[in-house]
């Protein structure tokens, strides 16, 4: 399916499954915890994984959250997606959150928590110049193209006596 050769992996914990695609193609393969662990509403934690890669130089892993999870319990990760760089040969760990308001989430050692994605990556080069090229963005960011209006952070509107 891809171009490059299997990604060299070692099973810290051999316990661990093989980290697998739920269905040929899926773009991730999905993760487990190596423990048990609670997570209280707004709380984080960084949970193990089991698992080493040896990623090839000009590829990035990335950690992403699963929708199912992240849809019926609130669970994610705070640093989405994270980063696994190619010479990094630790433990790939998950620092995952807790978005429900109310309800603590139960993590049992072996469930699926997050997904990696190997994707390549430009390692570009920076040079400094004076100035750079126009465009008809140019400086245009955060919201600069409009169409937020109904949108706003109810804390942003003025106090009820304000308006
Ligand atoms: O979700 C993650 C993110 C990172 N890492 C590991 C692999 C990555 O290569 C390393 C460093 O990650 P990052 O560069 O995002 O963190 P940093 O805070 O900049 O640490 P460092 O100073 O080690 O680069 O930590 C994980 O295991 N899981
Ligand atoms: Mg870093």
């Amino acid at each position: 399916m891809s171009d490059l050769p299997a990604i060299e992996l070692l099973r810290l914990d051999p316990d661990m499954p093989i980290p697998q695609r739920a269905h040929a193609g899926d773009a991730g393969v999905d993760l487990c915890s190596t423990v048990d662990v609670t997570i209280e509403p707004g709380e984080r934690t960084l949970v193990g994984t089991g698992i080493a890669v040896a990623l090839p130089v000009g590829t990035v892993g990335l950690i992403h959250p699963r929708s199912g999870l992240a849809a019926k319990s609130g669970l994610s990760v705070v640093n989405t997606p994270g980063t696994v760089d190619a010479g990094y040969r630790g433990e790939i760990k998950v620092c995952l959150i807790n978005h429900d308001p109310r309800t603590p989430i139960a993590i049992t050692r072996g469930d699926r928590i997050a997904q990696l994605l190997v994707q390549r990556v430009e390692l570009v080069s920076f040079v400094e110049v004076e100035s750079l090229d126009e465009t008809t963005r140019g400086a245009g960011g955060y919201g600069s193209s409009g169409g937020h209006a109904s949108l706003h952070a109810v804390s942003a509107l003025p106090e009820e006596g304000a308006r």
